[in-house]
């Protein structure tokens, strides 16, 4: 019942709100003719507006105008153009789109979505001082450690690879921000976390953030009045995201006032300890702040994380000679006495090629986050308004056939060049976005991401299953789309039992909130239809010696 009442609201918001006239007649980039009221919202991919996005840029050229419902949107479709706006006048593309569900549902505590400003700044500036380069660096052995983890969890129970994946990204970003260890099964913090993201996230969808847009007296209405369920929600919603940054805050306070070693070099407790030399009044905002960052990097760090090694399990499974190769360069660089460290990358090219491959080939955000002009521009002669939503089409990026011949395809052999050396091109310098909103914790994810790869292909052969008949099961890759996108057949479906973070399904209709390019109409499109979740394809893992395994146990003791 309050699902009905709140789609006919969502729908009276969406039609309320087309009728919105736009003042403005300064040239527009081309795009799409918009039908009255609706705008272009009908001709857009729903699962993968990024195909549309990218279709209407070889007609329209690498910077299109759109107009959905009352929104407008500028698609960017090259590298270049992104850094041109994105990156140089970044001081007009730092803002993010208003989403009116962000603040009642308690997720504004994610400053990766809030307005570029004060608050913003200082979240940014306590990331950056534990997520830049140099400080990524010293937690890479921890990263080590947590991907010989997977294998260990891999060997024990392959079937739920997905899970142990999310474990690795959760393990990794619970170490470097509170120096927390999780525990392989039910650690009542994960479990907080899964609490607060799982029915938090799942209440949010795009037809709220509208309804709230157009109707916000909602959120006021008495508890016993009709219309107060999305108030109710709101408001369990947001005790629950308190309860998952407060908790692991107060782990690392109470081990500070212990005096115990833990917690030192986390960087809540780093930050706690600045924050003892500051000025009293300026104490609350800092530590306000720093919650923020912390729990930020949790909700931005594992979903991208997890997505990503998938689709490096996919490509070994579909490429099997690629596998080969990069298991042979391993074998004649290292040996199999040992496992990759971060000492042997750089002489391992081949194993950096396919981690570029990886994020190349299916990126895990395929229209990153989205960003908004805080002012009227003027770009290559075409007006950019003020408010409108600004989408960096990754995908596009990635299909371009001149740069990225045969681009379907994963082939790591693009990025070596004649002599066998690595060439300049690193999908690693666009798919993290660009400018002043750039992924902060890209040096951190691409570190996890390579540990765990050279792990896997030090230890593991990936291969399709096979059936009773000894036959390979064949299966077609489907994703779920989404702010990350992800492969369905890999879903598990309990996370509750184990400490996977929350699982994609669950997560997946309500984090279209945060995809402002999607409007309610295509969020209900989705919903309706996401795939199923049988799994339609399993894969095999086996050990690739008795010696390699051993060790991988031994170390991760
Ligand atoms: C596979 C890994 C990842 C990918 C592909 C990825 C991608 C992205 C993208 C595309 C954005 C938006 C950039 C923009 O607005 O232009 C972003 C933002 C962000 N990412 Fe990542 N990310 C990954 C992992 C991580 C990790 C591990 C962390 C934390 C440890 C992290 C923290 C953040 C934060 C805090 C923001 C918001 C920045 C802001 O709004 O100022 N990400 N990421």
């Amino acid at each position: 019942m309050a699902l009905a009442v709140d789609r006919h609201l969502a729908i009276l918001a969406g039609i309320s709100l087309s009728f919105v006239a736009r003042q403005n007649n300064a040239p527009l980039p081309p795009g799409p003719v918009p039908l009255p009221l609706l705008g272009s919202v009908l001709s857009i991919d729903a699962y993968e507006p990024w195909l549309t996005y990218t279709e209407w840029g070889a007609v329209y050229g690498d910077l299109v105008f759109v107009r959905s419902l009352d929104e407008e949107m500028v698609v960017i479709n090259s590298q270049h153009i992104a850094e041109a706006l994105l990156d140089k006048r970044s001081r007009i593309y730092s803002d993010r789109p208003y989403l009116a569900t962000l603040e009642p549902y308690g997720l504004s505590i994610d400053f990766g979505f809030i307005a570029y400003g004060d608050e913003w700044r200082l979240c940014r500036r306590l990331f950056h001082q534990t997520f830049r380069p140099e400080s990524a660096a010293k937690f890479r052995p921890m990263q080590i450690k947590r991907a010989r983890e997977i294998i260990v969890n891999l060997v024990d129970d392959p079937e739920n690879y997905y899970d142990h994946f999310a474990t690795f990204s959760l393990s990794v970003v619970m170490s470097t921000v509170y120096d927390y260890n999780i525990s392989a099964r039910d650690d009542p913090m994960v479990q907080t976390v899964i609490k607060a993201l799982v029915p938090g996230l799942t209440v949010l969808s795009p037809e709220r953030a509208l309804m709230l847009k157009t109707f916000p007296f909602l959120l006021k209405v008495p508890d016993w009045c009709w219309g107060s369920s999305i108030k109710r929600s709101a408001r369990g919603s947001t005790e629950r995201i308190n309860e998952m940054a407060e908790m692991p805050f107060r782990y690392v306070q109470q081990h500070m006032a212990d005096g115990s070693s833990l917690a030192q070099s986390s960087m809540v407790a780093e930050n706690l300890q600045r924050m003892e030399t500051q000025e009293e009044a300026f104490k609350p905002a800092f530590e306000n702040a720093l919650k923020k960052a912390a729990t930020t990097a949790i909700i931005a760090s594992y979903e991208t994380s997890a997505a990503t090694l998938m689709i490096f399990f996919l490509a070994m499974v579909l490429y099997p000679e690629v596998q080969k190769r990069a298991q042979a360069e391993i074998d004649s660089v290292i040996g199999k006495e040992r496992l990759p460290t971060f000492e042997d990358r750089a002489s391992l090219p081949y194993i950096e090629a396919v981690l570029r491959e990886t994020w190349r080939w299916q990126p895990a955000a395929p229209l990153g986050v989205a960003h908004a002009a805080s002012s009227d521009d003027v770009y290559d002669g075409y007006f950019i308004p003020k408010g409108a939503i600004i989408t960096y089409n990754t995908w596009g990026i990635t299909r371009d056939e001149k740069r990225y011949p045969d681009a379907s395809n994963f082939i790591p052999e693009r990025f070596i060049d004649s002599d066998g050396a690595l060439t300049s091109d690193d999908p690693a310098q666009y798919i993290f976005g660009l400018g002043r909103r750039a992924c902060p914790g890209r040096y951190n994810a691409d570190s996890s991401a390579w540990a765990a790869i050279a792990t896997m292909l030090a230890t593991l052969d990936i291969s399709p299953a096979k059936d009773d008949q000894g036959k390979e099961i064949s299966f077609t890759p489907e994703f779920i789309p989404g702010l990350v996108r992800y492969l369905t057949f890999f879903v598990s479906f309990c996370p509750l039992v184990t400490n996977s973070f929350v699982a994609p399904g669950f997560l997946r209709p309500s984090l279209a909130v945060f995809r402002p390019d999607l409007t309610f109409i295509q969020t209900l499109w989705i919903v309706g239809g996401l795939p199923s979740f049988e799994k339609k394809g399993q894969f095999a893992i086996r050990g690739r010696g008795d010696i390699a395994i051993d060790q991988v146990i031994l170390a991760s003791v």
